[in-house]
C-alpha cells in the first residue's frame, strides 16, 4: 500500500475554506473540503479527471454555474462568504485562470486585457504594460486576435488576465494542458516568479504528477470531490505514490478532514 506523508500547516491562512460542497443535481462534486492557503505559496490540487478540481476552483472563485448549489465558506484574511443560499459575486482578490485560458478569440491579446481588468470599479488593477513585462510575447502579439494564438501564448494571456484586477489568491485550472515541455517549463517559471513577485497565494488543478513540483510547494489530493491527502514534500517517493493515486491504484484514502483536520 502506497503511504503518503501528511504535513501540518503552521502559516497563518490567507484564505480558508470550510465545508465547501457543490453539486449539480444529484451529483456531488465537491464534497465537505476544508483548506487553507498561506500568504505566498503555491499549492496543487491534483487530483484525476473528473475528481472535482474545476467545481473546487469556481466555488473558491465564486464563479459556479447558474443550477450549481453551493454550500460552505470562505474567508480571505478575515473576511468572509458565506455560500449558502445565492450566488456570491467573485471577490476581486481571488482571480481564476480557466483551462486553457478562455481568452476571448475574436478579440486582441490588448483587449482581451481590457476586458479583464474591467471598467467603473474599485480596487487596485495592473495595466497591460505590467502584464507584458511579465510576458514580453504578448507584448509582440499585443494586435493579433487571442484566437490566432498559440496553445501557450494564450495560457499565457489567460494568466496575464487573471492578474489585471491584482488578486492576491490566482487560482489556475490545469495550466499545462496540452502544451509542448518547453512552453510548460516556461510557463511553471513565470508562476513561480509571479508568486514571489506579487506575494500571490497559487492554487493550481493538476493531473499530471510530473508536473507537481515545478508547479507547487505542497500539494492537495482531490478524489471524488473530497480531499484525500495533503503531501507536503513532493519528492520522489511521493510523486510516484501521488501518481497511483491519480491512477486509481494507489492508496485508498479516507477524507483529510476526518483524520489532521483542516488542510
Ligand atoms: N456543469 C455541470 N453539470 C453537471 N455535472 C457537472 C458539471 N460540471 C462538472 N460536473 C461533474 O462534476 C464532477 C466533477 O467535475 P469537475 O469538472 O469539477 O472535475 P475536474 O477534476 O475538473 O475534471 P476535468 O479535469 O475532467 O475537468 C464530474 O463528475 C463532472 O461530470
Amino acid at each position: 500500500m502506497v503511504q503518503i506523508e501528511r504535513e501540518t500547516v503552521d502559516a497563518p491562512a490567507l484564505l480558508h475554506a470550510e465545508q465547501l460542497n457543490v453539486r449539480y443535481g444529484r451529483q456531488i462534486a465537491v464534497r465537505a473540503v476544508d483548506l487553507q492557503l498561506a500568504r505566498g505559496e503555491s499549492v496543487a490540487l491534483a487530483g484525476a479527471n473528473g475528481a472535482g478540481k474545476t467545481s473546487l476552483l469556481t466555488a473558491l472563485a465564486g464563479v459556479v454555474p447558474p443550477g450549481a448549489a453551493l454550500s460552505g465558506r470562505v474567508t480571505l484574511d478575515g473576511r468572509a462568504h458565506d455560500l449558502a443560499g445565492r450566488r456570491r459575486a467573485p471577490d476581486p482578490a481571488i482571480a481564476l485562470v480557466p483551462e486553457r485560458g478562455k481568452v476571448f478569440g475574436l478579440l486582441t491579446v490588448e483587449e482581451n486585457l481590457r476586458v479583464a481588468r474591467g471598467a467603473g470599479l474599485a480596487g487596485a488593477r495592473l495595466t497591460s504594460d505590467d502584464v507584458y513585462g511579465w510576458f514580453p510575447r504578448l507584448r509582440e502579439r499585443r494586435r493579433t486576435l487571442a484566437g490566432n494564438l498559440s496553445g501557450g501564448e494564450q495560457q499565457m494571456l489567460g494568466i496575464g488576465m487573471g492578474l489585471m484586477r491584482a488578486p492576491r489568491v490566482l487560482l489556475l485550472d490545469e495550466p499545462t494542458l496540452g502544451l509542448a515541455v518547453p512552453v510548460i517549463e516556461e510557463v511553471c517559471e513565470r508562476l513561480a516568479a509571479l508568486r514571489d513577485a506579487l506575494g500571490l497565494t497559487l492554487l493550481v488543478a493538476e493531473s499530471d504528477s510530473q508536473w507537481l513540483p515545478r508547479l507547487a510547494q505542497r500539494a492537495l489530493i482531490i478524489d471524488r470531490g473530497a480531499l484525500v491527502h495533503r503531501v507536503g514534500r513532493l519528492d520522489a517517493a511521493q510523486l510516484d505514490a501521488i501518481h497511483d493515486i491519480l491512477l486509481g491504484i494507489g492508496a485508498t484514502a479516507s477524507p483529510l478532514s476526518d483524520e489532521v483536520g483542516h488542510v
